[in-house]
């Protein structure tokens, strides 16, 4: 009797969580629309050119130029080009998306954002369906914002501190509750984006430093729970925890993400981890100083 009892209670252990993922992935797929994301072009032109810019932040001084001749030798690096090619995710296309997103003047832009948060839904889309409902989720926020920056105020939409004037200005932003008839506004959508951005930021700066023993599903939960958990609810995170224990092993993921040797995996993830801590630090900033971290 008590080994049925047993057996039932494994049964649920995994069914409970297993229901709970299929009914989230059914959900995301009915409700949520199709995205074609376009090729990656910044400012009109590709993205690779974008490193012969010249790079501009007045805090870094020659630390950065450093740096930056350090990833420009990586993306310009033949062998490493032509070991990408044909790839569809590339981290480089990231890493130039953050590093592009803040101007001169300390302006969050856009579209630079947007685009580096469209390069991840193409890597999350080749770790499998079992990350469909989370590369789904993020889609859904930008094709809301997609929508905002494409509209009749889209110049409004330029940059992050542009809009949050323009809604604010015209009412646009709730505070108390989330209308269930109204497109979310451009500040909560984005809000809910810079929020995932901080535990993208830690998983790739626990990648940048772990081994090829550690776990990247463990990394990923620990990243998770730390940041983005906080603003989930239970059916969520439980959803998530699924999603962990189906990432791939390190070496698989260090391949997808085009970086084979440690030196370069571990350049090319602090780097990247850095430009969007740069990028995350100044939203952050912002939204603080307008009171609308917590906005429903
Ligand atoms: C490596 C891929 C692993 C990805 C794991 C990320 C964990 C995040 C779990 C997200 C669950 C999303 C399900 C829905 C959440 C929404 O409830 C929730 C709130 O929205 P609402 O207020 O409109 O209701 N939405 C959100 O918080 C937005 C979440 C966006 C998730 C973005 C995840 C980005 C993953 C990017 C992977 C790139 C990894 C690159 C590694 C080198």
């Amino acid at each position: 009797m008590a080994g049925v009892g047993l057996s039932y209670l494994r049964y649920y252990k995994i069914f409970v969580p297993l229901a709970t993922l299929l009914v989230l992935i059914y959900v995301t797929c009915v409700r949520l629309p199709e995205v074609h994301l376009s090729a990656c072009t910044e400012n009109g032109r590709p993205c690779n050119e974008m490193w012969s810019k010249k790079e501009r932040d007045p805090e870094e001084g020659k630390d950065k130029e450093m740096m930056t001749a350090k990833v420009v030798a990586l993306v310009q690096n033949v062998e490493y080009t032509r070991q990408c090619e044909g790839m569809e995710f590339q981290i480089t296309r990231v890493l130039a998306a953050f590093r592009s997103c803040i101007s001169e003047d300390g302006q969050i832009l856009l579209k630079e954002y947007l685009s580096g948060w469209k390069e991840f839904i193409k890597f999350m889309d080749s770790l499998g369906m079992v990350f469909g409902f989370i590369s789904q989720e993020t889609t859904t926020k930008i094709n809301i914002m997609n929508v905002y920056l494409a509209g009749s105020s889209g110049a409004e939409y330029h940059t992050l501190q542009s809009m949050i004037k323009h809604e604010l200005d015209h009412g646009l932003v709730n505070f108390k509750e989330l209308p269930r008839d109204q497109v979310p506004s451009g500040c909560r959508t984005l809000l809910r984006l810079h929020r995932a951005l901080k535990w993208l930021e830690m998983f790739l700066y626990k990648l940048s430093i772990s081994t090829s023993q550690d776990n990247t599903g463990k990394l990923c939960a620990l990243a998770y729970e730390e940041t983005l958990a906080h603003h989930h609810s239970w059916f969520v995170r439980q959803a998530a925890a699924l999603a962990f224990l189906a990432m791939p092993p390190r070496r698989e993921l260090l391949q997808i993400l085009c970086v084979h040797k440690e030196e370069e995996a571990q350049f090319v993830l602090s780097t990247t981890a850095k430009s969007i801590i740069r990028v995350y630090d100044l939203t952050q900033r912002v939204y603080e100083a307008h009171g609308m971290l917590e906005l429903p």
